[in-house]
């Protein structure tokens, strides 16, 4: 029986998952995600993942529920997901030439018990010229990643070096998250 649930509808989380060879099941949270913005980027992220987690474990209280939630923070700006071109454009402009953080929470919630946590990588860019951006937006990529870019697609030709998980980047801190699991007595299979 398959007792972990991916709520997620993130493409990339379940194939991470995947790649770590742990049997699981994907059931999207649909939630309205809130934020208090009086919480860190830390904070924030943890708390959405426990949102997702929570709105999916509702409804399977038998089952383990892991959940996740991606932002990027530049200064004391947080971004999330585009809302279109021109807001791309501008994360992308703030993004050119500099570095920024990539935070990634995990909750991972079953009966009578839940852990959580974050891990946070940092992002080099190179500078971008306005052309070198635009060509990146046609591409259709930015739309549905945090801070407008995909690290594991096109965005690679934008990263000079990032220190920290790469897979927490890409959506979800892989090994940290597979070592939660087995405290829940999921384990990974060869
Ligand atoms: C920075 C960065 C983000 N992203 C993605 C990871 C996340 O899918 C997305 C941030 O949005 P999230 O709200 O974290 O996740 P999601 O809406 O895609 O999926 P769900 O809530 O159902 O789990 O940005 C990349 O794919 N590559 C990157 O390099």
């Amino acid at each position: 029986m398959t007792r972990l649930i991916l709520a997620s509808q993130s493409p990339r989380r379940k194939e991470l998952l995947e790649q770590a060879h742990v049997p699981f099941q994907t059931i999207s949270s649909d939630i309205e995600e809130w934020t208090d913005p009086a919480l860190s980027p830390g904070e924030l992220v943890v708390s959405l993942a426990e949102q997702k987690a929570e709105a999916v474990f509702r409804k399977h209280p038998e089952n383990i529920v892991l959940g996740s939630d991606t932002v990027v923070a530049i200064g004391s700006e947080v971004l999330g997901k585009p809302a279109d071109g021109d807001d791309a454009r501008s994360m992308l402009r703030k993004l050119s030439g500099t570095s920024h953080s990539v935070y990634t929470g995990v909750a991972v919630i079953a009966d009578g018990k839940r852990e959580t946590f974050y891990e946070k990588s940092d992002v080099y860019f190179y500078p971008l010229t306005d052309e070198e951006i635009d060509a990146y937006i046609r591409s259709g990529e930015p739309f549905d990643k945090a801070g407008s870019y995909g690290i594991q697609g096109l965005g690679a030709v934008l990263v000079e070096r990032i220190s920290g998980d790469y897979f927490a980047i890409v959506g979800l801190p892989l090994a940290r998250t597979v070592r939660v699991l087995k405290e829940f007595g999921v384990n990974w299979q060869a």
